[in-house]
């Protein structure tokens, strides 16, 4: 009995509203345990509508499959815990980031238009938390933050009063403590973070996807920086109108 790759697109296209253009189209792609599969193409290429067709947060064409089964039938909610997107700008989000953590535990009983239901809504559709909650424990997440430089009274501060670098790490914090992801997509995970910042938030993603006992199975994570590209992919992906090229496997895998 052969097994399910652990994420596979067949013939993915994804257009322009207008639905006359693609901004890609024909994408196939196997996404397998252990990898770190790297996006880089030109701006406005169509990496981020990639990850987020991925995800199931973008209307696409064609088939994504989470080890052989369509987000429909595992159910969108609980695929995008699964498969989950890391939005390159948090601050766009409501409230504060404990109000998203207080949320991940209050989803069901809120149903007012409270800060905190509006959070959950905006958490259910951008990390995709389940209705009924992961087990979230509030320290993973802000450990872990505290780890990568981010201060204790950062999370009561509304998302849009905080730095770009903040809210990147926050919103990262969020995505790995909660601790349900076995993909995570990362949208520039890094791009507003200073060098020693930044590599301390690559070798801990990197590190997760190679531990045995983590959830964590792969990334895909988009990068203008080669370098970085480098350092922490195993796969180099080129998105471009016409599909994606895969152009290089690391020597060390
Ligand atoms: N909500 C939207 N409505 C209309 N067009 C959009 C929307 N989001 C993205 N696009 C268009 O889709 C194309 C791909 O955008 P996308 O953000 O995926 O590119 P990208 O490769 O991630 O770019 P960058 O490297 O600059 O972040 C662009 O032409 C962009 O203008």
């Amino acid at each position: 009995m052969s097994i399910a790759p652990l994420l596979q697109l067949k013939d993915v296209s994804c257009y322009y509203k207008d639905k006359t253009q693609p901004i890609f189209s024909g994408v196939n792609l196997t996404l397998n345990e252990g990898d770190v599969l790297v996006f880089q193409g030109k701006s406005g290429s169509g990496k981020s509508t990639l990850l987020k067709c991925i995800s199931h947060l973008n209307l696409y064409t064609g088939d994504i499959l989470y080890r052989g089964q369509t987000p429909q039938s595992f159910g969108i909610p609980a695929f995008r815990t699964k498969v989950m997107y890391v939005p390159q700008r948090a601050s766009l989000l409501p409230g504060t980031p404990r109000d998203f953590l207080k949320a991940v535990h209050t989803f069901a009983v809120h149903s007012q238009s409270s800060t905190s239901s509006k959070a959950a809504s905006a958490f259910s559709g951008i990390f995709g938390a389940k209705q009924d909650g992961p087990d979230v424990t509030y320290h993973d997440a802000i450990d872990l933050a505290e780890n990568w430089g981010v201060e204790h009274d950062l999370w009561d501060r509304n998302w849009s009063n905080l730095s770009g670098g903040e809210a990147q790490r926050v919103a990262l914090a969020l995505a790995v403590g909660l601790g349900t992801a076995e993909v995570l997509l990362l949208d520039e995970p890094t791009s507003a973070l200073d060098s020693e910042s930044s590599s301390r938030v690559e070798n801990y993603l990197v590190e997760k996807v190679k531990a045995r006992n983590s959830n964590l199975k792969a990334l895909v994570w988009i990068t203008h920086s080669p370098e970085q590209g480098e350092r922490v992919g195993t796969r180099f992906v080129r998105v471009t109108p016409q599909g994606l090229r895969e152009e290089y496997v690391h020597p060390d895998v």
